[in-house]
Formats: structure tokens, C-alpha cells, sequence
């Protein structure tokens, strides 16, 4: 239970010097926070942590309040007081932790359309970047924002990136391997529209040192999901919220900018069995098969198995709809090949299964699959166990005719 003195910052007001703004041909501005910058943190700048160990936790350990403050943050849950998570775990969150606040700090920021322009006139010399799918600027700055976080951690061998072509390999003493899609929903940052950072860790696979670098790169990011040590997502939306599970239940932590911390707001989080939401771009209703269009039909009629007349509720941000439907119930779907099994599929169907909800491809438990390609698409259905199992249910969900969409 959370203590209900949750004690009341002051929020501090700062002046702003209009003749500094904006500052001349420099962007690096942009890159600046007022959080402290971590270089490369050490167990014993990191009060707390034992040594190296498995991930197995006890939960019955794990303490949710401080004592002193009525709350806890991210960084005391995952140490020794809370899940003891163990020191390299714990030291690569402290750098991962960072990086997305440096990119929420981006995505907020009144100047990154003008970041966007600079970063997008030197991205674009020899590259195509009109696409649809092509990068957006900020998709690069925050895949070199994580990168950089994950290198200075020290304890990651190697990061796959859904804006890289092929994975990188960082440090062979690195424990760790992350796979990232490093800010999700971009499409939507001109309009202010939430958008979030998703993330998965697994074991380095010692078995494959012997290997050459590109090779062990590519076969240490293609691990199934079952085997994530851990997972999560950080939506940038009007509060800054970092959902994370180590394996043992589903937690999100809600940035306090008066402190920089992540503070626990959202223990163990339990999807609703049952939502009335389902969440999916429906002006692609005549393209989807007959199954689909029939279990949309139903519920949103209020004759499937919950007889309620379910709302439709679609961001287009991938990590914003999942949050709604891990806390509201239902279903978040995106039917056709379209997101990523390695960075998108595998990490959120984990979190979502902490939770107690099911991540499904239309037909398989999306943590069962073994992916052969790094950046390998499928449809992906999101949410309350009993409605992906109906959704299930109806056989036909997986769209397959994808001419590509123009917006
Ligand atoms: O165009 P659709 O099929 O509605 O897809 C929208 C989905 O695409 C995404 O924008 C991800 O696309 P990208 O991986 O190409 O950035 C998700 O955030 C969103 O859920």
C-alpha cells in the first residue's frame, strides 16, 4: 500500500532569458536536461546493489513504499531493498533510465521541429527520407541517445535497433543484449501526439563468444521471447511513465520531474480480464479478412461473449494504446504485417503477460516464436486474456492483403 503522504514539490519556476533563445546554431541544447548525467556508473556509485546473480526474485521481498518519502523509485525498487535485481541489471537501467528521459526532454522540447529540419538536411544528403517509413529525424536522435547510454553502461554486448539495419556489437564483456525501438509512433511528433520507447534485455549467449562479431551480433538478437530477462516501455505523454517487468509482475514508474526520479505510481498492474475498448485502425476495415471483421462486428454490437457495447479507441502510438489497455482492459491490435517481432512484439506481449494478459500473433502466444529475421513483421493482438482468446476465437484475424498505407 502506498503511503498517503505523498509529500508536495514546489514546482520551481525559471525565468526565461529571451535574448538566449534560441541559441545559435547550436543544437546541442537539445541534448541537455537538468537530470543528473550518469557517466559510466559503478555498483558502488549505486548504493545497494549485490553482487551479480540470476533474476530469480522473490516477490514476497519486494518493497513497494520508502519508508521516508511514501513512495519509491525505479532505481531503489530494482536494488536491494526492492527486487535485487542484481548490480549489471541494475547499473544498465540507471543508464537506460536516462536516455529516455533525455528523450522525453527531446520529444517536449518547443525547438525539436527545428532539430528536425537541421538533423533532417544532413540526414538527407544522398538518403531518401520522404517515405513513409523512413526514419524521422528524432527516430535518429533518440537511437543515438540510447546507443550512447548503452555503451557508457559498460554491460551490454550488443544492441539491436529497429532504426539500425544490423545489430551492433558494444563490448564483449557486456552481460547483456538490449533490442529497442528507440521512440515508437514518431509519425505523430509534429502534432504532439504521445509517443514512447520500448525495450528488451536478455543474456549474452556465452556459447556463441567464439563466433565472429557480426555473426554472434545477429544470432544474440534473434532469442525468443521467452527467454527476456526483462522488458518495458517509457511513454512520453503528458506525464512521462516507464512501464518495466524483471519477470516478476508488471510495474510502471511515473518521471517526478521536480527530482528527475522514476517514482513507483503503478505496482503489479493487473489487465482486466475483460476491457470494452478495442483499439485498431478500422478505416482498414475492407481489407481485413472475414474473421476480424466479424469479431469487431460483434463486439462492438455488444453480442460477444462480454455483453457489452465495446468503444474504439486508436492513438496510432503503439506503446500509448498498449498503456490504456493495460490499465483499462481490451484489446490493441495491429492486424497486419506490420510490427516488429524483436523490438515491438516480443518486449510488449512480455510486459503484458506479467500482467496477466496474453500477446498473440492471431494464432501463437507471440513469446513461443523463434525469429529468423531481424526485423521480421506480423500482425500483433494485444490485451485482456478472455478477449484474445475470443478474438482468437474467430480464426481468420490475420490481415494479409498490406498494399502499404499512405497515411
Ligand atoms: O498504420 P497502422 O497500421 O495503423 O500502424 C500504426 C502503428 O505503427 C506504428 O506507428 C509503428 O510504426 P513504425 O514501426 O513504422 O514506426 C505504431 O506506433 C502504430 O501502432
Amino acid at each position: 500500500m502506498q503511503s498517503s503522504a505523498i509529500p508536495l514539490h514546489s514546482t520551481p519556476v525559471f525565468q526565461p532569458k529571451l535574448t538566449n533563445f534560441p541559441p545559435k546554431n547550436n543544437y546541442q541544447f537539445l541534448f541537455r536536461t537538468n537530470f543528473f548525467t550518469p557517466r559510466m556508473a559503478s555498483a558502488s556509485s549505486l548504493s545497494g546493489y549485490y553482487p551479480i546473480r540470476s533474476l530469480k526474485v522473490d516477490s514476497s521481498s519486494i518493497v513497494t513504499d520508502d519508508d521516508a518519502n511514501g513512495f519509491s523509485t525505479l532505481m531503489e525498487y530494482v536494488g536491494k531493498g526492492g527486487l535485487n535485481v542484481g548490480d549489471d541489471l541494475a547499473i544498465l537501467l540507471h543508464h537506460i533510465q536516462y536516455a529516455c528521459k533525455r528523450i522525453a526532454a527531446l520529444v517536449a522540447s518547443p525547438f525539436n521541429s527545428s532539430l528536425a529540419r537541421h538533423i533532417g538536411r544532413s540526414a538527407a544528403a544522398g538518403t531518401d527520407v520522404s517515405g513513409r517509413d523512413a526514419p524521422k529525424p528524432l527516430d535518429i536522435v533518440s537511437n543515438e541517445i540510447i546507443l550512447s547510454a548503452l555503451r557508457n553502461s559498460g554491460k551490454v554486448a550488443v544492441m539491436a535497433s529497429e532504426e539500425d539495419d544490423s545489430p551492433i556489437w558494444l563490448n564483449a564483456d557486456g552481460p547483456f543484449v538490449v533490442v529497442t525501438d528507440p521512440l515508437d509512433g514518431s509519425r505523430n511528433i509534429d502534432a504532439s501526439i504521445p509517443t514512447g520507447t520500448i525495450f528488451g534485455i536478455y543474456g549474452r549467449h556465452v556459447e556463441l563468444d567464439h563466433l565472429p562479431e557480426e555473426e554472434k551480433a545477429l544470432l544474440n538478437s534473434l532469442q525468443s521471447g521467452k527467454r527476456l530477462l526483462a522488458a518495458g516501455y517509457v511513454l512520453y505523454s503528458s506525464a512521462t511513465i516507464l512501464c518495466a517487468s524483471f519477470g516478476s509482475g508488471t510495474h510502471a514508474f511515473t518521471l517526478d520531474h521536480t527530482t528527475g526520479d522514476f517514482v513507483l505510481t503503478h505496482p503489479n498492474i493487473k489487465i482486466p480480464p475483460r476491457g470494452q475498448i478495442y483499439s485498431v485502425n478500422d478505416a482498414r476495415y475492407f481489407d481485413w479478412p472475414e474473421g476480424l471483421r466479424k469479431y469487431i462486428d460483434t463486439v462492438r454490437q455488444g453480442k460477444g461473449k462480454y455483453p457489452k457495447k465495446y468503444s474504439a479507441r486508436y492513438i496510432c502510438s503503439l506503446v500509448a494504446d498498449l498503456h490504456r489497455t493495460l490499465l483499462y482492459g481490451g484489446v490493441a491490435m495491429n492486424p497486419r504485417d506490420h510490427l516488429r517481432l524483436v523490438y515491438e512484439a516480443n518486449p510488449l506481449s512480455f510486459l503484458v503477460e506479467q500482467a496477466g494478459g496474453k500477446g498473440s500473433d492471431g494464432k501463437n502466444r507471440i513469446l513461443s516464436l523463434q525469429p529468423v529475421k531481424l526485423h521480421q513483421r506480423l500482425p500483433l493482438f494485444l490485451g485482456s486474456l478472455e478477449d484474445i482468446e475470443e478474438l482468437e476465437s474467430y480464426g481468420d484475424v490475420q490481415q494479409k492483403v498490406n498494399p502499404g498505407y499512405e497515411v
